[in-house]
């Protein structure tokens, strides 16, 4: 279980994460989502003892984070840019993790780069970003990890090594109950792929839900009135966007349920028809109402 208590962290004195509160139980594998700058990596940065923050803790399986290297050792991280070992071969870098992580397994990292090549006599810097991803990810399985916080670890993957990346990934949850925050901007990828999902803007999680409920309760509705619309149709509380041609109307609703379909039949509704919404168009329409 990770726990995220009240987390505020400034940069340069202006706030960047307020006041975080969230939880993931163990075994999830939960998508956070938000638009660029909202203050993704900063939140993964906090969550790995990397930025100490302003106020706030980040307990997992009941221990803080901070400075606690055991904990720490349990935990892989893959950042979005990575900072260490470019002057290193690769082969020098598994030793590190040999020498760093006591629970590293060296046929685990062979087992894995049998599906993703990476050649171990290239030195890190000299790998492409695609490559520079495969390594971070398959380091970090490799020393069985309780946790895994990734930052758009697939931003560089070609549809291939990406494919191999969501198995690998979802197969090391169901085997060993592997808890996983990850970070993304591919939201098909991780619609196909997560739990439950946390949507971050401007710093604040503004939303946080499993994925079952988005599908649920966020919805496009096509409704047909036989006359015209109730009057301030569109001012009605749970509507997100709500456009019309006519007595044609499109709605997009985050709380869509039997009431609102009886409510709106009892306002003259002929036709009603409900739509599923991609997690982008779920993105789209929690951040920025008014973009589509
Ligand atoms: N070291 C830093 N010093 C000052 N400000 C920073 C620093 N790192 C990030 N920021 C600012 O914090 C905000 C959040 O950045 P962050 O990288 O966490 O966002 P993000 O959601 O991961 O964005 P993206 O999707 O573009 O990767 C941005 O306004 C960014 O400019």
């Amino acid at each position: 279980m990770i726990e995220v208590m009240k987390l505020n962290k400034s940069l340069d004195g202006k706030p960047i994460i307020k006041d975080i509160n969230f939880k993931i139980s163990t075994g999830n594998i939960v998508g956070l989502v938000g638009p660029n700058g909202a203050g993704k990596s900063t939140l993964l940065r906090n969550m790995v003892d990397i930025y100490t923050p302003d106020s706030g803790k980040v307990i997992i399986d009941g221990q803080d984070i901070r400075d606690n290297i055991s904990l720490k050792s349990t935990i892989g991280y893959v950042p979005d840019k990575n900072e260490y070992f470019n002057k290193e071969k690769v082969r020098n870098v598994i030793k590190y993790y040999k020498l760093a992580y006591d629970t590293f397994d060296e046929n685990r990292f062979a087992e894995l780069n049998g599906s993703f090549n990476i050649p171990l006599n290239q030195k890190v810097e000299k790998l492409s970003k695609g490559n520079i991803s495969r390594l971070m990810f398959m380091l970090a399985l490799s020393f069985r990890p309780k946790v895994l916080i990734l930052d758009e670890p697939t931003s560089g993957l070609d549809p291939i090594a990406k494919r191999k990346f969501l198995k690998i990934l979802v197969s090391d949850v169901s085997e060993r109950e592997t808890t996983v925050l990850i970070s993304s901007h591919n939201l098909a990828d991780l619609e196909s792929i997560c739990d439950h999902i946390l949507f971050i803007d401007n710093g604040e999680i503004v939303k946080d839900n499993s994925l079952d409920t988005l599908k649920t309760t966020m919805k496009k509705i096509q409704v047909i009135f036989k006359d015209n619309a109730p009057a301030n149709f569109e001012k009605w509380p749970c509507f997100l966007n709500v456009s019309h041609v006519g007595k044609s109307y499109s709605i997009v609703t985050n709380n869509f349920n039997e009431d609102l379909v009886d409510k709106l039949r009892e306002n003259g509704a002929l036709f009603i028809e409900e739509l599923d919404l991609s997690l982008e168009d779920m993105l789209v329409y929690t951040v920025d109402k008014n973009l589509i």
